[in-house]
């Protein structure tokens, strides 16, 4: 395994992926697609509903396979499930049967950790996203941010290179979201971590990320790239009124605009 930093966390080379339905329909969901995220950057993806976003991101887990072209992860061709590669997405994986602590002490534990010392780090973790007191509640015992924040815990309890994440806060209003942002920006800054984040709300791709990339109507291709240079740290909601921040939105609506024919 290669350890050359300058070796970008995720390279897609000429992907494309086809899916064959059951009828023997086929759906071209990417098309000859190319890009890559350099590490510790973070990475937004905005595009037209059902181009191939959460597509891009299964084959970068390996749940899927591409048609043709080549996906790596530092380097490497990607082979199965990367233990380096950290998930949340919109629904939570919290175990209804465990509590707060048992379910952020899963992931250390299924890699083996000593079971006292996945509870230390769990236990760390959950104080961490502000859960202090919560540490035995089970999950109906919890609000849809609290839940949001265990995932969070679950995730970077494992030190993730890599974190992919689909939609995560769509789910949650607006006021949650916002701190959730703030949240997850604080943990990724510690972490050093190269993430990719799949999302509908290009104001939030755009507060969060230090690259927006704008896909294009399915089969989805890169249509553009925005490097966003609005100054770290980024403190919402307060980014949003930046004049900076508004042009880059502009910008970024009329390309989804055109591509879901409303131009
Ligand atoms: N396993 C599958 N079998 C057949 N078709 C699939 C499969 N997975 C995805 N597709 C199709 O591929 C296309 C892209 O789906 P994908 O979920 O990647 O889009 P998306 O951009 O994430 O969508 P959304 O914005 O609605 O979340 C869609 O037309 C979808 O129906």
């Amino acid at each position: 395994m290669t350890d050359d930093s300058a070796t970008p966390a995720i390279a897609l080379d000429h992907v494309s992926c086809r899916f064959i339905s059951a009828d023997g329909k086929a759906t071209l969901a990417l098309q000859d697609f190319s890009r890559t995220v350099e590490r510790g950057k973070f990475c937004a993806v905005v595009g037209p509903t059902g181009c191939g976003k959460s597509t891009t991101l299964s084959l970068i887990t390996g749940l899927l396979k591409p048609t043709t072209g080549s996906v790596r992860v530092m380097g490497q061709p990607v082979d199965g499930i990367d233990p380096r590669i950290g998930f949340v997405f919109q629904n939570d994986a919290i175990f209804p049967w465990r509590n707060v602590i048992d379910n952020v002490a899963a992931g250390p534990l299924f890699r083996g950790r000593e079971p006292a010392r996945a509870k230390e780090m769990a236990e760390a973790w959950v104080h961490r996203v502000g859960l202090a007191g919560f540490e035995r509640h089970y999950s109906h015992q919890l609000s849809g941010g609290m839940r949001k924040r265990v995932s969070l815990a679950q995730t970077f309890v494992n030190s993730p290179e890599i974190l992919l994440m689909d939609e995560p806060f769509s789910a949650l209003d607006m006021q949650t979201r916002t701190v959730m942002q703030d949240e997850l920006l604080q943990l990724w800054a510690e972490s050093g971590s190269s993430v990719v984040f799949v999302t509908h709300d290009l104001e939030e791709a755009i507060a969060l990320a230090d690259e927006v990339i704008v896909l294009t109507a399915r089969p989805a291709t890169v249509k553009k790239i925005y490097g966003i240079e609005l100054p770290r740290p980024r403190v919402m909601p307060g980014v949003r009124y930046e004049d900076k921040f508004i042009a880059y939105a502009r910008s970024i609506w009329d390309d989804l605009r055109a591509d879901a024919g409303m131009g």
